[in-house]
């Protein structure tokens, strides 16, 4: 007898009742049961297969990308595999630059090497290739930025992908490039006091500590441009490069574990120092905001509430723009567009981090240049009183005249640049150049920058030695970079023009492609204009006062080798300001 269904009864159950689940006979609420029992099984093994599919179609999927990693790393030229593990043994952090140099020697401008079976590395030394290849590859790395994300928190500036950082890299680079370089001054008299005072204060004992100074004056320069004039007069500026400085040594020990390391004591007390770093940023950032209350009541008849609220939400205006204003500019833009996942003052740290440490690097270098080539020096000087003298203008106004100078600040940039590598990779498709050369999806590709920037076929018979006058060209004559030429000549001419005019033109760096200390394309350096400006207009401040001198003991001080980059070689040894008499 067919039983009759209820009012509950599904049309499911009645569906399977009419013989779909193999003829359930009796009461029709245990059938229904049997028959969900039965759909849900089928159910789970359907999600079971679906699962197992996903694993095989995804690990086939890897498994077809190594074969064609394989496959196309197999063309590229290189030394042969001395181990499953590849030459990961064969390089190590200290001699990795001087490897490269033998295999490129070897093998040509592109060499492969494999790190491990699944890891290949192809390193570039031709500068035409480079500047394609890093106009082409847009990630960098994955686990770049991981030492700015473990002591700042997140951030979209410094991350591996490109389009993480796009939005907030063009916005940044118009601030720093467009805006703050229209300044009259780029670096105010406030901070070259600032700076000349705690060099006062060193040569008491009649020097001072290269390293410490370099450090100072980045922090100070840095301090300044993110924070605003405030930061000159803040009373916890000592202790925040203190832990800035502190913060910078350890970073990459702690990014270098592939878990961070909850479990060692001296990881927590690092993050105790990154979290007091975060308090005294927002201090500044508070500070600053202050101080601009303050200026605002006192100078009401020009500012009203509404236009400071206007101020917060849009940039600039005009009545108020008189005191430190202009200066929030680019604190406002690294605090916008935040996304929820993002630290707040996250990128403030990260730009406080990333250009003191090579700026730091930068003025270290100069300093050392300066004071072991005295000549050079007495040139700019000359250079410096020569321009001051036809005009009106502080020293600061001028620098863009002052091309021996800024030539200088480039060849110290060339000579030691802030790596050894510049790395990128592309994840996801082949990186085809137009040599013919195809760089496979996910290999690392590497620029081994201090071979490319000391190689004699793109600077001359004399790239190893400090000559600021490669950057320059005779008026007249087409602009290229000079080789192999004596500037002996040169030098004198430059710093004898006929009155008002330089006989000299300063040639773009950026056009040499082996020039790489920012780095170069898609991902190069969004600080460098404003540092070569902003590092030549304080040392064009410090050179009209004083003299830099190398103490007779430092003299045989340590020598860049390839391998060195900032970050090794910030100089410790003792240099002396000496007051010029004028
Ligand atoms: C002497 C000083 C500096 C040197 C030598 C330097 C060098 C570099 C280098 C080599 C890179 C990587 C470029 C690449 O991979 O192609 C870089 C990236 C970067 N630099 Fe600098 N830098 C300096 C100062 C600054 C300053 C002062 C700022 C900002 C105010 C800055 C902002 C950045 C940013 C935002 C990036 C990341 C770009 C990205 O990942 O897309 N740099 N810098």
């Amino acid at each position: 007898m067919k039983p009759s269904f209820g009012a509950s009864d599904s049309s499911l159950t009645a569906l399977f009742w009419s013989g779909g689940s193999g003829g359930c006979v009796g009461d029709p609420q245990e059938c229904s049961r049997i028959v969900l029992r039965d759909l849900a099984t089928r159910e789970f093994n359907a999600f079971l297969w679906l699962f197992l599919i996903t694993i095989t179609a995804l690990l086939m999927r890897k498994v077809v990308k190594l074969l064609r990693l394989w496959f196309k790393g197999h063309r590229i030229p290189g030394p042969p595999c001395p181990s499953f593990f590849g030459h990961s043994k064969l390089i190590s952090r200290e001699n990795l630059t001087d490897y490269l140099s033998d295999v490129h020697e070897k093998y040509g401008s592109a060499v492969k090497l494999w790190l491990g079976p699944t890891q290949l590395l192809v390193s570039i030394k031709d500068p035409k290739l480079i500047r394609e290849m890093l106009l082409k590859a847009a990630d960098k790395l994955p686990g770049t930025g991981r030492a700015f994300h473990l002591a700042f928190g997140s951030s979209s500036l410094f991350a591996s992908s490109f389009q993480k950082v796009q939005r907030r890299r063009e916005t940044l680079k118009i601030e720093l490039n467009d805006r703050l370089l229209e300044r009259e001054n780029l670096i105010s008299r406030t901070v070259v006091d600032c700076i000349t005072e705690r060099i006062h204060g060193s040569m008491v004992k009649g020097s001072v500590d290269c390293r410490t100074v370099s450090q100072h004056m980045a922090f100070t320069i840095l301090g300044a441009t993110l924070f605003g004039e405030a930061f000159s007069t803040w009373s916890k500026a000592n202790v925040y490069e203190e832990l800035l400085m502190r913060i910078a040594k350890d970073a990459s020990f702690w990014a270098s574990y592939n878990v961070t390391p909850f479990w060692k004591r001296g990881f927590w007390k690092y993050q105790c120092l990154c979290t007091k770093l975060k308090s005294l940023t927002q201090d500044i950032v508070q500070q600053g905001k202050k101080n601009y209350k303050i200026f605002h009541s006192v100078d009401s008849k020009f500012c009203n509430e509404a236009a400071f609220v206007e101020k917060e939400v849009a940039y600039g205006v005009p009545s108020c723009s008189v005191i430190g204003m202009p200066d929030e500019f680019i604190l406002e833009e690294l605090k916008s567009h935040l996304n929820v996942r993002e630290e707040p003052c996250g990128n403030i740290m990260g730009i406080m981090f990333h250009g003191c440490l090579t700026t730091a690097g930068l003025i270290n270098n100069i300093l050392m240049r300066l004071a072991t080539n005295p000549e050079i020096q007495n040139k700019i000087y000359t250079e410096i009183t020569m321009i001051q003298k036809g005009s009106v203008k502080q020293v600061e106004q001028n620098v863009d005249k002052m091309f021996l100078l800024l030539a200088t600040v480039y060849e110290s940039a060339r000579l030691l640049p802030a790596g050894p590598l510049l790395q990128r990779c592309s994840l996801e498709n082949d990186l085809k150049l137009e040599s013919g050369l195809t760089i496979p999806a996910g290999a690392v590709v590497v620029v081994p920058v201090q071979l490319v920037q000391m190689d004699d076929s793109s600077w001359g018979s004399d790239a190893s030695e400090f000559n600021p006058y490669r950057f320059l060209t005779k008026a007249g004559k087409k602009s290229h970079m000079v080789l192999n030429t004596s500037y002996s000549g040169l030098a004198e001419e430059l710093v004898n023009p006929c009155p008002g005019e330089s006989s000299f033109v300063l040639n773009d760096p950026n056009e040499n492609a082996a020039f790489l200390p920012f780095g170069s394309g898609i991902r190069s350096c969004v600080g460098q204009k404003f540092v070569i400006q902003g590092v030549a207009t304080l040392f064009a401040s410090l050179l009209e006062r004083y003299e830099i001198k190398l103490l007779p003991e430092a003299q045989n001080n340590q020598k860049p080798t390839k391998n060195s980059s900032v970050f090794q070689l910030l100089s410790g040894v003792e240099i002396a300001f000496v007051r010029r008499n004028c």
